[in-house]
C-alpha cells in the first residue's frame, strides 16, 4: 500500500527568459514580457510529494517536519528573494522557465531523499501556471 505525502513551500524570486544564441528580436517574439530585460518576479508555489509506504512503527511514509527541513536547505534558502539568472548557479545557463526550474529543484531534493520513496514536484509560477515533474 503507497500513500503520498506533500508538503507545500513558497518563494519569490526574479527571472528573465531568454535564449542567447537568439537575436533579441526572436527572443521577444517568443518569449514576450518574460524577455524584458530588467526582469520580473513571481511568487513561486513548491508543492513536494513523497509516495511510499508506511512505516508500522511511526505510522508516517515520512516525517513531514524532515521533509519541509530539506525543501527549506535545498530551495528556499536558495532561491528565495534571488535573482535566478544572475544570483544563482544552477540557472547561469539555463533559462528559468517554469519547467527547468522544476527539474532543477526535483534533482536537489531527490538527493536528500531516501530513494524507496517516489518524489514529485509540482511548481506554480502563476495562480495558473503551473508544472509538474517526477522524474
Ligand atoms: N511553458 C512555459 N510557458 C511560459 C512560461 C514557462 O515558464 N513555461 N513562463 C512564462 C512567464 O514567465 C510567466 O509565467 C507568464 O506570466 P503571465 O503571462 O503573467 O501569466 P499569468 O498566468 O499570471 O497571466 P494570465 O493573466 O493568465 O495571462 C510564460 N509562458
Ligand atoms: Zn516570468
Amino acid at each position: 500500500m503507497k500513500v503520498s505525502v506533500s508538503r507545500r513551500a513558497h518563494f519569490n524570486a526574479a527571472h528573465r527568459l531568454n535564449n542567447p544564441n537568439w537575436s533579441s528580436e526572436k527572443n521577444d517574439e517568443i518569449f514576450g514580457k518574460c524577455n524584458l530585460p530588467n526582469y520580473h518576479g513571481h511568487n513561486y508555489v513548491l508543492i513536494s510529494t513523497v509516495l511510499g509506504s508506511i512505516d508500522p512503527d511511526t505510522g508516517y511514509v515520512m516525517d513531514m517536519k524532515v521533509l519541509n527541513d530539506i525543501i527549506n536547505e535545498e530551495v528556499v534558502d536558495r532561491f528565495d528573494h534571488k535573482n535566478l539568472n544572475l544570483d544563482t548557479a544552477e540557472f547561469k545557463n539555463l533559462n528559468p522557465t517554469a519547467e527547468n526550474i522544476a527539474v532543477v529543484i526535483w534533482d536537489l531534493l531527490r538527493k536528500r531523499i531516501n530513494t524507496d520513496f517516489k518524489l514529485k514536484v509540482t511548481l506554480y509560477e502563476t495562480e495558473r501556471n503551473f508544472v509538474e515533474y517526477e522524474g
